[in-house]
């Protein structure tokens, strides 16, 4: 069986990913597209890594930033939301390797949200004074209220927690929304925000001084590659010389275009990588603006 069990220096990485839930499918996706495959164990929690080293580590995801702060592992891919919850622990509480957010990887889009009952007349923050307010993030609330000058009773719950005001547990909630429905169907409406979250890459802030070093920038730099591109197109189309400038303003999010001369006529073929969604609502401005024979081509891979 292979150690698992951190050691002082490595030359493996150790990434920890959500084992099952919301995150880990994007997650594991999003490292493949990096390059990494890993051999498969049913109901195994580590996986190891085939075509680089760097393995893979299967949790529940509150866990990701005690392992990253421990050593266990040396980067997570966790909500926002958990990981500064964990970095609003009391200083004697964490290890000496605290993990920061390296990079946002925009998938588990959702906000932390103040909600109260829908027949509050909200006013302000002011108004939860001497209430209390159930959450699964208790450190995040605290700094919250602190910052507002609010004293309130915090109630940690571990789920659900949409349900307390309607148990009589709670007067507000404080908690994850995206499309709010799970508000609605519990008669709550959300006022503040207190943190808009997504999935990131935890890891350490200063770089590896051992082998994992090398295998961390590489790591990195096919990351940014792979995230650079996600909405990205190569739009290819032909253009008269005099409307080239006018279309180039429609396209602030191009690098500078490859531009070739057709016939050595007033005609140029153009060629850009844009980094925007390309939308028909775009490629029919960009038609009006008198690009011709548009072509919107997918790029998968760029490196730095
Ligand atoms: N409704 C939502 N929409 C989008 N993202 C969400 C939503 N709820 C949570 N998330 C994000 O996904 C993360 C994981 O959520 P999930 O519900 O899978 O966690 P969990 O139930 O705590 O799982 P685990 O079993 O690993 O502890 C959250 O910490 C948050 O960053
Ligand atoms: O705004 P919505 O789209 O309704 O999403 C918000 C809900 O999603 C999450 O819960 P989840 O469904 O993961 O249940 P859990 O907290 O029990 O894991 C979160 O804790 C909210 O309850
Ligand atoms: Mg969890």
């Amino acid at each position: 069986m292979d150690p698992i069990a951190p050691s002082e220096a490595r030359d493996r990485l150790r990434i920890a990913i959500q084992k099952s839930g919301r995150l880990g499918p994007p997650a594991r996706a999003l490292l493949s597209s990096c390059g990494l495959a890993w051999r498969e164990q049913a109901d195994r929690l580590f996986c190891r890594g085939e075509t680089l080293p760097v393995d893979l580590l299967l949790v529940r995801d509150d866990d990701i930033p005690g392992l990253l702060d421990s050593g266990a592992c040396d980067y997570g891919v966790v909500g926002r939301n958990v990981l500064l919850e964990y970095a609003g622990r009391r200083p004697q509480e964490t290890g000496s390797a605290a993990a920061v957010e390296l990079r946002g990887l925009g998938f588990g889009g959702c906000r932390l949200d103040i909600a109260v009952p829908e027949d509050w007349d909200w006013q302000g923050p002011a108004q939860l004074q001497g209430r209390r307010i159930a959450t699964t993030y208790p450190r995040l609330l605290d700094r919250w209220l602190v910052a507002q000058g609010v004293q309130a009773d915090v109630v940690t719950l571990s789920g659900s927690v949409e349900i307390a005001p309607r148990l009589g547990q709670a007067d507000a909630v404080c908690d994850l929304v995206s499309s709010g429905a799970t508000l609605r169907a519990n008669q709550l409406r959300p006022v503040v925000t207190l943190l808009q979250s997504e999935a990131v890459l935890a890891g350490p802030a200063r770089p590896f001084a051992d082998a994992r070093g090398a295998l961390a920038t590489m790591l990195l730099r096919r990351l940014d590659g792979v995230l650079k591109l996600r909405d990205s197109r190569l739009l290819l189309f032909q253009a008269r010389r005099d409307a080239v400038p006018g279309l180039m303003q429609l396209l602030p999010d191009a690098e500078p275009p490859t531009v070739m001369q057709v016939d050595g006529g007033d005609t140029l073929a153009l060629q850009a990588l844009c980094h925007g969604a390309m939308t028909w609502q775009r490629l029919e401005q960009l038609r009006s603006a008198g690009a011709r024979g548009l072509l919107v081509v997918p790029v998968e891979r760029t490196l730095a």
